[in-house]
Order: structure tokens, then C-alpha cells, then sequence
């Protein structure tokens, strides 16, 4: 695991999501956002309509952002180096639970298109981007707890594609930890977190018994997500 990697993990660690507390947010929760209903609701669930106003602007699901076929080119082109790897699953005091990751700099012209348009549609012109992109493969049981990406690594923005399955990404803010966004990272999407969305909220991915949006379980099986990360100012 390169350094990089290792050091975007450190966790501030949270006591875990209590588990009876989640499922009464989950099965009443998902706040509905009435008549205004837009697109957003989608993807974006919270615990409150302060919380949701906190985030908006600062996080983004875009559904579909890759064909089946460009899923298909990614994959391909990076299975066969996870193959090579093995689930870690044993570390307790690790970020990620699950996992295998690699991370890659040059790509073929397929995946190099796609994460061209990753780049120009998420990070704002002209800043600096980290060279290699983070290939992180979570096993079916695999999860991912809150924690905040190195502050000294990496900068204001993080966007990720899901590939091979829809997922949960939780964000809690920092300050307080009953408040809370759902995102639904559906398979093929694009998220992108800036700002205090990226600094001010952990982020994690829930673990498959866990996986409601809106109060809908949403299968989580094996998943892949290929996330590009800008540098510090
Ligand atoms: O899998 C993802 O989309 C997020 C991964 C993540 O949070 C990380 O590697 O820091
Ligand atoms: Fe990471
Ligand atoms: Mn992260």
C-alpha cells in the first residue's frame, strides 16, 4: 500500500453508526422534499432539511455518467491487476474492511477518455490533480467507516465512479454525529465531494445489511470505484 494511501486513511474515528438508531432513520427518514421534488432526490436523502441545505452545491451523484460499455473498458482494464490481490479484511483499526486497491497512472485510451470527462466536469480549472488514480475493490462483506481523506494529500475535491454495483455513501458531519446525508452512488455513476462536504463531513460506505436508501434496501455486492483526487492549494 503506497504511503499516499496509507496516510489518506487515517480515520477520525467515530464511534460506530448505532445500529437500532439507523434503522428508525431509514425506515421514517428519508426526508421527502415535496413538491419541489427535483431530480435530487434521486441520489441525496438526509436527516434534516438544515443538513441537506449544508451539502447542496457541495456534493453531486451523476447517474449514468459511464455506459455499460466504457463500465466494461474500466473493468477489464483493471481486474486483472486486483486479481492478483487479496481481500484484506483483518485489519481492525483500518478505514476500509474488505478491500483490495491498487492505484494506476497510465491508462488505455478507452478509461483515459472517460476520466478526462471525470476531471473536466469535477474539479475546477486549472488545479493541480494527484497523478495516480485510486482503484479500491470492496468485497461483497466489504465497508468502508467514516473517516475524512488526508487533508495533506489531498485537496478540495474527491470524484469517484462506481462500477459493478449501487452503493451508500454516508456523510456525517464532523461536529455532530446524529445529522446525516445519504447519497445513492447508483453502478456507472460519477459522486463528486467538494469543500466542507470533503473537509467538514466523514464519508463512508455502508456495509450490504446496512444499505437502505429512502427506506429501500439496496443490494450492495461487489463494488469498484475509480477515484480521482486534486492536490492541496
Ligand atoms: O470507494 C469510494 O468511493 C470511496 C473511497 C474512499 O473513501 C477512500 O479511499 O478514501
Ligand atoms: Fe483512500
Ligand atoms: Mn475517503
Amino acid at each position: 500500500m503506497t504511503l499516499l494511501i496509507r496516510v489518506s486513511r487515517q480515520i477520525q474515528r467515530k464511534s460506530l453508526q448505532n445500529t437500532s438508531l439507523y434503522r428508525i432513520f431509514s425506515e421514517s427518514s428519508a426526508l421527502r422534499k415535496g413538491p419541489e421534488c427535483t431530480d435530487e432526490c434521486k441520489w441525496l436523502c438526509g436527516s434534516s432539511e438544515e443538513i441537506l441545505s449544508a451539502v447542496r452545491g457541495q456534493v453531486e451523484v451523476r447517474q449514468n455518467f459511464i455506459s455499460e460499455e466504457e463500465e466494461n473498458a474500466l473493468f477489464k482494464e483493471v481486474e486483472a491487476g486486483l486479481r492478483k490481490k487479496r481481500y484484506e479484511f483483518d485489519h481492525w483499526d483500518d478505514a476500509i474492511h474488505g478491500y483490495r486497491e491498487t492505484e494506476r497512472l497510465q491508462w488505455g485510451a478507452a478509461s483515459e477518455n472517460i476520466l478526462r470527462r471525470v476531471r473536466t466536469v469535477a474539479f475546477p480549472e486549472g488545479s493541480p490533480l494527484l497523478g495516480p488514480v485510486h482503484v479500491l475493490d470492496l468485497d461483497k462483506k466489504g465497508y468502508i467507516k467514516p473517516h475524512i481523506d488526508s487533508v495533506k494529500f489531498c485537496g478540495s475535491t474527491i470524484a469517484g465512479l462506481s462500477l459493478l454495483s449501487d452503493s451508500i455513501m454516508r456523510l456525517v458531519p464532523e461536529n455532530n454525529t446524529t445529522d446525516r446525508v445519504d447519497l445513492l452512488l447508483s453502478r456507472r455513476s460519477l459522486y463528486i465531494l467538494r469543500d466542507d462536504a470533503r473537509f467538514k463531513f466523514t464519508h463512508e460506505i455502508l456495509k450490504d445489511e446496512e444499505s437502505f436508501f429512502s427506506g429501500q434496501k439496496v443490494p450492495r455486492h461487489r463494488r469498484i470505484s475509480v477515484i480521482c483526487r486534486n492536490l492541496p492549494m
